[in-house]
């Protein structure tokens, strides 16, 4: 049975949230399982994590998770959309920030004939003062249904970078491209993958490239559909695949980077400076075009 599946008919401690909406408890995480009419979807409250969102028009997830993540206390989902905060990658310890690690609380979730919509919200608390001295409120407001948006707002006095760090299911990355990423980009591997055409990306090796100038449209162009991702106040586009490097990483199968590539909204090179006095939010909208 797939991870998602698995999840999917986890019912333990089940709480009934709204009518498409319950919470259980799946090893050391607490769930949120989304069955509406328009998709289904699951939320871990640790990192406010996105672990999956399949479309009613899609019959595979376009939002993935990888067999092997797991569902630890304070350990990284592989897969879904991490929320990379209060930093991106490994300028500091836990790499991506500790955001990704750490339990949020639902603050509301209301629902109608498109979809959920679900808010979750951190403060800092004595566990992320040990990582980052600031006070801060994070609040992700999320819309499943025929779309998935994710809305990451922040207030505090602080700068800050970070990424939703979403990975698309594809049906195999040798044969899909991406494009709206610009011609700028800081390659983060030594090996040379260079794009065929300015900002549009295809894949034969490992990529992990930041894109500085992006358009705010990228499009993931599979087989039989197209996936369309609407970056919102966002300054950079990260692509990534490890290629055959998966087999090095303990919570990735050796094939499974053929299933998916990440392509991140990020705030890298333009830094989210945050208020106490106004929220400052960027984010995503992610569509399936057939
Ligand atoms: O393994 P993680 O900490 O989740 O990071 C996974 C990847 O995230 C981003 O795409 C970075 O650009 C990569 O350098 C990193 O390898």
């Amino acid at each position: 049975m797939s991870i998602i599946q698995t999840i999917k008919n986890t019912h333990d401690d089940q709480k009934i949230v709204s009518k498409s909406v319950y919470q259980t408890t799946y090893q050391e995480h607490t769930i949120l399982v989304i069955t509406h009419p328009q998709c289904s979807a699951a939320i871990s409250l640790q990192g406010a994590h996105l672990l999956y969102w399949q479309p009613k028009v899609s019959s595979l997830p376009i939002i993935w998770l990888s067999e092997k993540t797991l569902f630890k206390k304070g350990v990284a989902v592989r897969g879904g959309v991490p929320i990379c905060w209060p930093w991106f990658g490994k300028v500091a310890e836990p790499a991506h920030g500790f955001a990704r690690i750490v339990d949020w609380q639902l603050t509301s979730c209301s629902e109608n004939e498109d979809g959920v919509d679900i808010i979750l919200s951190l403060k800092d608390n004595e566990k992320t003062r040990q990582y980052w001295p600031h006070h801060f409120e994070l609040e992700l407001k999320l819309h499943l249904g025929k779309t998935c948006q994710l809305a990451l707002s922040c207030q505090g006095d602080f700068n800050a970078t970070g990424a939703l760090h979403s990975y698309f299911g594809v049906s195999d990355i040798s044969a899909i491209s991406v494009s709206g990423l610009g011609d700028t980009y800081e390659e983060r591997l030594t090996t040379i993958n260079k794009p065929k055409t300015a900002g549009e990306m295809t894949f034969n090796q490992a990529v992990d490239r930041i894109y500085t100038q992006p358009e705010p449209i990228s499009l993931i162009k599979d087989n039989d559909h197209t996936i369309k991702i609407t970056h919102i106040n966002h300054s950079d586009v990260v692509t990534w695949t490890p290629w055959d490097n998966a087999k090095n990483v303990v919570d990735l199968g050796e094939q499974s980077y053929h299933n998916f590539v990440c392509v991140e909204t990020c705030r890298i090179s333009k830094p989210i400076e945050s208020s106490n006095k106004a929220k400052t939010s960027y984010g995503v909208k992610i569509e399936v075009i057939k």
